[in-house]
């Protein structure tokens, strides 16, 4: 095999954008089409361990999860010199986990949030796996610039030439879900539990019977934290008040719809938490005048 490596040889590296036990990301150019992507290298996992079936998990994921505006998108993976590398779109906007740690989200920004996470889960869902591991940490913000053609009629303002349309720069702020590590199928689950801040007590049961309700309560308690509830209780006396519906002091005071909307989705019972597109369709996510 070729002694110099495919990442060396396809990527230049730019800077590490995070590390943990899980490897390193590295935020890089590929050589050859001059676009920036994330790059995740992790040690390879000793063939037939846990480890190794989370890492065919992932890149089975997004090898199934094509193209939504919701998921991270993938490009490529493949092993070298002992390690695994995936090679993922680039987010310039970082996590909502960093985003998390300087300020709140304020209520329009907790409403895209939530559009954009129950839109991601909707689509995932819909091809039959679960994500399992939804936080702030593995919701990355991408701020796209969307240039909107305005074109006037000269008409309008005696101007004699033709229409020029101007432009004007949009910023869109998007939320992407990422860390496809835990995603598992529907039908036959290996439930590998994802972190225990965002876990329902039925998981925590070994209770698999509705997953999907699983990534609801998780994008409850992200959505809490967005709001300023400060960091979640990994367990203890804090951890079950929480999930017997004793929401912690918020820093942004949630709207009463906004507020009913979040305790639905941390119900104990999963069958009370609605599905991403009952969460698409509550009054408090919709957008105004919807009939
Ligand atoms: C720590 N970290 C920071 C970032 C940049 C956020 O602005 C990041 C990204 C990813 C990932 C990632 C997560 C899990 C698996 C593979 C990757 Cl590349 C991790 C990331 C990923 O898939 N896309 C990212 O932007």
């Amino acid at each position: 095999e070729s002694n110099i490596s495919r990442y060396h040889q396809e990527f230049l590296e730019l800077e590490l954008i995070g590390s943990g036990q899980f490897g390193s990301v590295y935020k890089c150019i590929n050589r050859l089409d001059g676009c920036v992507y994330a790059v995740k290298k992790s040690t390879r996992p000793v063939a037939g361990s846990v480890l190794e079936k989370r890492a065919l998990n992932e890149v089975y994921a997004h090898a199934v999860l094509g193209r939504h505006q919701h998921v991270v998108r993938y490009y490529s993976a493949w092993a070298e010199d002992n390690h695994m590398i995936i090679q993922n779109e680039y987010c310039n906007g970082g996590s909502l986990a960093e985003k998390i740690s300087q300020e709140s989200l304020s209520i329009s920004e907790l409403r895209q949030l939530i559009l954009h996470v129950a839109e991601g889960l909707r689509y995932i869902h819909s091809e039959g796996l679960v994500h399992l591991d939804i936080k702030p940490g593995n919701i990355f913000i991408s701020r796209e610039k969307k240039a909107q053609y305005t074109n006037y009629d000269s008409a309008d303002d005696g101007f004699e030439d033709a229409d020029e349309p101007s432009i004007c720069e949009e910023e869109q702020i998007m939320y992407k879900i990422g860390d496809l590590g835990h995603v598992t199928s529907l039908i036959n689950p290996q439930v590998e539990e994802g972190d225990c801040r965002y876990l329902p007590k039925e998981i925590l049961n070994d209770d698999y019977t509705q997953l999907t309700k699983a990534d609801v309560f998780a994008l409850g308690l992200t959505v809490l934290e967005a709001a300023g509830s400060g960091p979640l209780p990994k367990n203890g006396e804090q951890w079950h008040k929480i999930r017997e519906l004793q929401i912690p002091p918020l820093a942004q005071t949630l709207s009463r719809d906004l507020l009913e909307l979040v305790k639905l989705m941390i119900n104990p019972d999963p069958a009370l938490r609605p599905s991403p597109l009952q969460i698409l369709q509550h009054r408090a996510v919709c957008p105004v005048g919807k009939k």
